[in-house]
Formats: structure tokens, C-alpha cells, sequence
């Protein structure tokens, strides 16, 4: 006999009976003040229930998205994390901040990709954005998250908005802002003013509530660790989602490349073929040997050979511990001169400093050996002692450069019979020269003049932004003057201003107040009444989509669509579309109208699919109540044999119309046929077909009798 099992007797004495009587306290504690002060519990500013709002709707939409299907294999290449900004921003100092952050290490200078594990399943890869357009468009196709470092005490300059139109046709990775030079406000009120203002212009630029970071400062040369700390967490929390063209298509960020041409082919002739061996993860999907790549800046190059090494940064075991271990907080940066190991496929180099070696320089006239044989291995060894210059930096001489325009870049060196290997692990990566800032301080020394302004403005990109060249702190700047902008020192300074969520030192707006809340929610309708409540150039995004929609796989597998697309929504934006065509100006008149009316060359997308036949004669108009009628004996409730009866007569009739449509010409033989007479012709096969179906009819009748 089965006994009725124990009831749980919850603990009476003990931790864990403690534990939970708190717990119970608490509970009761909190639904006791609620019913005391039901009003403390329930919004009592309207800005900050709209915020609320807002912020909830958006996280659900962010939500909200197709799932995408991972597929990689094996431990995920790192995420590459571009640092853009102007001109001494402050770029090369974030990413050193951030590796000391991460690997307790102090780099000394920023130079190509640097691999650094983050955490358990996660490896960044940070990289400077050269600050020349062709570099940006390099590194919008590979970021899978872009810092856009902005001068706050400057405010905002054309390179942020370029990058950000460049990212626009990429596919858009993450963005976050970065506020640097903050320290340079010396008034409270007006840096939280610029902060405020700042702020509400990034959000117009990418979206609200974007996060924007701020760096108050420096102390010892670096940026402040609290913010350093607050800014690392988001990047290793951070989720990605993969871009779809990037997930179909094999690309490669090359962090080290090694030119292997032999020396003898190079000493004969200085313009030789060079052989380059280039380095770096994989993305995207499998790349298959004889593809042919394209190397950003350089040209289009046959792949000689694929090989798989060693990971240089492999990802900590998979043992159960929390965090990482200063151990593997490993980082690889072989262009920085960083990280002791280099693999290779023939070889592993281990770097040495100089300063821990001590080289015997032991010349000819050396007293000792005086007498030895002479070793041929002694001779290369002393060979290499007099070598000025590294293989590294002879090359780093030549200024390889693949993303900037250097005019002695890879592409001179590079024929395009050249043959690269790619390397498991790899980046093209070049040599990321500070851009023009050189020249430009060259011309500012040339003016004399402390501070000018270029009276010739120019609108960027339709979008209500002004380039206004003006000479700052020595070098010319291209400032981002907003059409409906009013200048920032027009603007009172308000005396309670809340803090963006992610200001380090409060991660909530702290003021309660309800009149100050009032003002402050004027101030920001002013802001937004200021800067426009959508940035222009999103405005281009809804044409972007449509022109893209327009593109009809279909059409141009199986040709123009020859029917008439049922949806009236993509005929409007179709006829939107084809208005704003240029090429209407070069047709004649009215055949413009003509084609969007008969739908003949219509680009919708919704077209019914010509490669298919479909009878239009037999789509009937559901609203009409005899067709209703006809069809209601087909469903259980009916009288399925008059359906089937009913079927016959419609069958009938169809063959009838068919018959209309009986003329035919056989351009073969030229003979014409016409409908009526070869209906008369064969008058004794339409007996028969007449005969066979009406046994058919009977049989089907008899069927329906048995199984009704
Ligand atoms: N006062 C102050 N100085 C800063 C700040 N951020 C960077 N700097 C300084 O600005 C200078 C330029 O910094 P970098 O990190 O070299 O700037 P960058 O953007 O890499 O410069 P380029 O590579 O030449 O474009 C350095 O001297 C930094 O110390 C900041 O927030 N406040």
C-alpha cells in the first residue's frame, strides 16, 4: 500500500529559516508602504513616465527581430571594435586605456589591429580608424561595433557624420559615442549644458536614447579608470547581431602581413612580383582556396595559398571558473610590436626586448679567434649583428599602406599578377598615418593667423549639415554647423540638468522635483524643437528601402512582369519612385504614364509570378453572393453531388470558353485555323469526348451516392 507522501515542513530554526523571514518582511514591508502612499508608487512626472515609456517600447522593438541562425563552427572570430573620431580626438589614448583595462598592459603605440580576450566567449579587436575617407569606407565593412569619439569641447566635426553615412551603406554596425576634452570646461553649468545639447544631437543622429559615454578627463595621461570600467562593461556585454552580407561572404582583417618575396628576386629587380603573406581570422564563412580577394585599397589578387595556424589569442579553457585569470588575459598586436610569440607556418619567433639582450659584437679583428677557420655560420651570425634594420622595419620603411593614399603604398609594390597568402588569422591591415592633420597644421603655420574661418561652407550631403572650416588649436578643423542649430553659447544655461543614464558617476536622473521637471522638459522640447526631431539623413533610408525593393529577382530571372500587380500600396510607391526617375525627362511625353498605368514595366514587388500560368478568367469575385452560393455544397454541411453537378456545368461552360479561343495560326506550315470551323470538323470527336464524359459523370455520381 502506497503511504501518502510527507508534507514539506519548512525550516523553523537555522540560516535558511532566517533568510526567508527577511525575505517575507521585506515582501510584507513593501505592499504595506504601497497601501499607505499609493501615490509614491506611481509616476508623478510625466517626462519621466514618457521616458519610461519610451525606453520600454524601444527595448521591445530592439527585441524583436528575425532570429538569425549562427553558423559558425569552432570558437568565433574576435569582434572588431573601430575607434573613429577627427583628428587628436583622443582614439590612439581610448584604445590604450581600454587594453590596459582589459590585460593590465600598457601599450605604447596604437598600430593595426590589437586582439584582446575579454572575457570567457569573447575576444575584441581593436582598431583605429584612419582619418581619411577611403580608411573609413575600409573599416565600415568590417566594424561590428564603431566608438565615435567626439571633441566636447568642440563639439561636432564632419568625420562623425561621414563615417556615419559611409556605416549607413554597410549595413550599420553598433554605434556608441565617446565625449572627450570634457576636462576643458572650467563652468559646471555650461559643460553640462554642451553635455546636454551634445547628447541630444547624437540621439537625432542615430537614434534616441543611443548611448553616449563620457570621459571627464585625464589623470596621469590616461583616461579615468571608473569611466574606462563603465565603458568596458558595455562593449563586453554588448550583443551582437550579425550583418547579413558579412555572414554569407568570407573576409579576412589582416593583422600582420610578412612580405616573403625571396631577397634575390628583390636585389635584381626592385620592381619584381612580390610574394606577401598576410594574417588574420576569418569571418563571414569558409573561404575556398583560388578565390580571388580583394584587398581594400590595393586591388584584386589570386589567393596562392590557405593554410590554418594556430590561433594567437585563443580563448581561455572551457573549465568552470569565474572570470578570467591574469594569465589569460592574453592580447596579440603584432603591429604594435606586442605579444612575445609570432606564429608562422614554418616557425614560431620569439621576440626578445633589446634591452635583455646582449649582442657580442665581435669584429674581424677580433684577437682571440685570430687563427680559427672562418665559420660560414659565424659569418651570417655577424652578418646579422651589423643589420641595421629588421625585415619589419624595412618594410615599415617603405610605408606599406593599404587604406591611406600614400603614393609608395602596397599597390606599387603589388602587381597585379601578385600572388597573396592568406593565413588563417587575418587582417589587411596598413599603416594607420595620422591623416592630413600634418599638412594642415603646415598650412595653419603658413596663415600666422591664431584662429580663421573659411567663409565657403559647404552643405553636406542634402542633410541640413554645414562644413565650416575654421583654424583651431593649430590645425584647420571641420567643424558640423546644423542648419537649425542655434548656437551653444545663445543657449541659457539651465540650473538643474539630469545626466544621461550612462554618466559615470549617476546612472539615473536624480531630480524629483516637479518644477524643475517642467523646466527641464521645455529645455529638451526647445533642444528637439532646435535640432530637428529626425536626422536628415535617415530621411534617405525609406527611398534606400524602396529602391532596393524594386530590385525583382524574379524579373530578372524569368523576364518583365505581364500582369498587373494587385497591391495598390507598391503601385503608389512605384509611381513615387518612377516620378522621381530622372530618365522620365528623356521619354517621350505621356509614355511615362502609359507604362505605370498598364503596369507592363512596372517594378512591383508583389507581381504575380509570370514564370507561372495562371487563369485569370477563372478568378472569381468572392463578394458576389451567387458565386458565395455556388460553393456552399462543397463544404461538409453541403450537398456534395449538386456540387459535383454544379462542377460539371461550370467545367462545361469553361470548355466552352476555351473554345472561343480555338483560332490558332501554325507559323510553321502558315495554315490558319479557325475555332468555329475546327469545332465543326470534329464534330464526331466531341461526340466521343461528349460520351466519355458523361460516363465519367456517372461514375463520379455513383461514387458520391456510396460515400456521401
Ligand atoms: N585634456 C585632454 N586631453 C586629451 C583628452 N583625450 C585625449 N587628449 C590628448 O589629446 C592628444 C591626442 O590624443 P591621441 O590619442 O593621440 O588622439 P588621436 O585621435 O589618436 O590622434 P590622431 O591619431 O592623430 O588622429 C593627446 O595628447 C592626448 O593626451 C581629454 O579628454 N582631455
Amino acid at each position: 500500500m502506497e503511504r501518502p507522501q510527507k508534507s514539506h515542513r519548512s525550516r523553523q530554526s537555522g540560516p535558511s529559516a532566517k533568510k526567508k523571514s527577511n525575505a517575507d518582511k521585506k515582501k510584507r514591508d513593501i505592499t504595506e508602504e504601497k497601501k499607505q502612499n499609493p501615490k509614491a508608487f506611481a509616476f508623478n512626472s510625466k517626462v519621466k513616465a514618457k521616458r519610461l515609456q519610451s525606453r520600454a517600447v524601444e527595448k521591445e522593438q530592439r527585441r524583436l527581430h528575425i532570429p538569425t541562425v549562427d553558423r559558425t563552427t569552432g570558437e568565433p572570430a574576435p569582434y572588431v571594435i573601430v575607434v573613429h573620431g577627427p583628428p587628436q580626438v583622443g582614439k590612439s589614448l581610448l584604445i590604450k586605456s581600454l587594453i590596459k583595462h582589459y590585460t593590465k598592459h600598457n601599450i605604447s603605440e596604437v598600430k593595426g589591429p590589437i586582439t584582446i580576450i575579454s572575457g570567457k566567449q569573447r575576444r575584441l579587436q581593436f582598431v583605429e580608424c584612419p582619418n581619411d575617407i577611403n580608411g573609413m569606407i575600409d573599416a565600415a565593412k568590417f566594424a561590428d561595433l564603431a566608438l565615435l569619439l567626439i571633441d566636447g569641447s568642440y563639439g561636432f566635426e564632419m568625420e562623425t557624420f561621414e563615417f556615419l553615412n559611409i556605416m549607413q551603406v554597410h549595413g550599420f554596425p553598433k554605434v556608441m559615442g565617446v565625449l572627450t576634452h570634457l576636462d576643458k570646461f572650467k563652468d559646471v553649468k555650461k559643460l553640462k549644458k554642451t553635455k546636454q545639447r551634445l547628447k541630444h544631437r547624437f540621439w537625432t543622429e542615430i537614434y534616441d536614447g543611443a548611448k553616449l559615454f563620457y570621459l571627464s578627463g585625464l589623470i596621469h595621461g590616461k583616461y579615468v579608470k571608473r569611466e574606462i570600467h563603465n565603458l568596458a562593461r558595455f562593449i563586453s556585454v554588448m550583443k551582437f547581431h550579425p550583418l547579413s552580407w558579412r555572414t554569407s561572404h568570407p573576409y579576412v582583417l589582416v593583422d600582420r602581413f610578412e612580405d616573403v618575396t625571396p631577397p634575390d628576386k628583390i636585389s635584381t629587380n626592385n620592381k619584381c612580383d612580390r610574394n606577401v603573406t598576410v594574417y588574420g581570422y576569418l569571418r563571414g564563412c569558409n573561404m575556398k582556396k583560388g578565390t580571388k580577394v580583394h584587398i581594400a585599397g590595393v586591388g584584386d589578387y589570386n589567393v596562392a595559398g590557405l593554410t590554418g595556424l594556430a590561433d594567437p589569442c585563443p580563448l581561455p579553457s572551457a573549465a568552470k571558473k569565474k572570470g578570467l585569470r591574469d594569465k589569460e588575459k592574453l592580447f596579440y598586436a603584432p603591429m604594435s610590436g606586442l605579444g612575445d610569440l609570432l606564429y608562422d607556418k614554418y616557425a614560431v619567433y620569439v621576440n626578445i626586448n633589446d634591452n635583455l639582450v646582449q649582442y657580442s659584437k665581435v669584429g674581424d679583428d677580433d684577437t682571440s679567434r685570430k687563427g680559427t677557420e672562418k665559420d660560414v655560420g659565424v659569418d651570417l651570425v655577424k652578418s646579422l649583428h651589423n643589420t641595421k634594420y629588421t625585415v619589419d622595419e624595412k618594410l615599415n620603411k617603405s610605408s606599406i599602406n593599404i587604406f591611406s593614399q600614400k603614393s609608395n603604398s602596397l599597390n606599387e609594390i603589388m602587381n597585379d599578377d601578385d600572388e597573396v597568402h592568406v593565413k588563417h588569422l587575418v587582417e589587411p591591415k596598413e599603416e594607420l598615418d595620422t591623416i592630413d592633420s600634418d599638412d594642415e597644421s603646415d598650412d595653419s603655420t603658413e596663415t600666422g593667423s591664431p584662429r580663421f574661418k573659411n567663409d565657403k561652407k559647404q552643405t553636406f550631403a542634402d542633410n541640413n549639415i554645414e562644413e565650416e572650416r575654421e583654424f583651431h588649436e593649430g590645425r584647420i578643423r571641420r567643424k558640423a554647423v546644423f542648419g537649425n542649430e542655434s548656437k551653444p553659447d545663445d543657449q541659457e544655461a539651465s540650473d538643474e540638468d539630469d545626466e544621461t543614464e550612462n554618466d559615470n558617476s549617476n546612472y539615473e536622473s536624480s531630480s524629483s522635483d516637479e518644477d524643475e521637471e517642467e523646466e527641464e522638459e521645455e529645455e529638451e522640447e526647445d533642444i528637439e524643437e532646435n535640432m530637428g526631431n529626425a536626422s536628415k539623413w535617415k530621411e534617405s533610408l525609406l527611398e534606400r528601402t524602396v529602391s532596393r525593393q524594386t530590385t525583382n529577382l524574379m524579373q530578372l530571372v524569368y523576364g518583365k512582369s505581364e500582369t498587373k500587380s494587385n497591391d495598390s500600396s507598391y503601385e503608389n510607391i512605384d509611381a513615387s519612385v518612377s516620378s522621381d526617375d530622372d530618365d522620365e525627362f528623356f521619354k517621350p511625353k505621356n509614355e511615362g504614364k502609359k507604362k505605370s498605368s498598364n503596369g507592363l514595366e512596372g517594378d512591383e514587388v508583389n507581381a504575380a509570378d509570370c514564370s507561372k500560368f495562371t487563369n485569370y478568367a477563372r478568378i472569381k469575385d468572392w463578394k458576389n453572393e451567387e458565386i458565395i452560393e455556388s460553393i456552399r455544397d462543397r463544404f461538409v454541411t453541403g450537398d456534395w453531388s449538386k456540387a459535383a453537378q454544379r462542377g460539371k456545368a461550370a467545367e462545361t461552360e469553361n470548355e466552352n470558353d476555351d473554345d472561343v479561343f480555338g483560332e490558332f495560326e501554325d507559323l510553321e506550315t502558315g495554315e490558319k485555323h479557325d475555332g468555329d470551323k475546327t469545332g465543326d470538323t470534329n464534330k464526331d470527336i466531341d461526340a466521343d469526348v461528349e460520351e466519355r464524359r458523361l460516363k465519367k459523370l456517372a461514375l463520379r455520381a455513383k461514387f458520391d451516392a456510396q460515400y456521401p
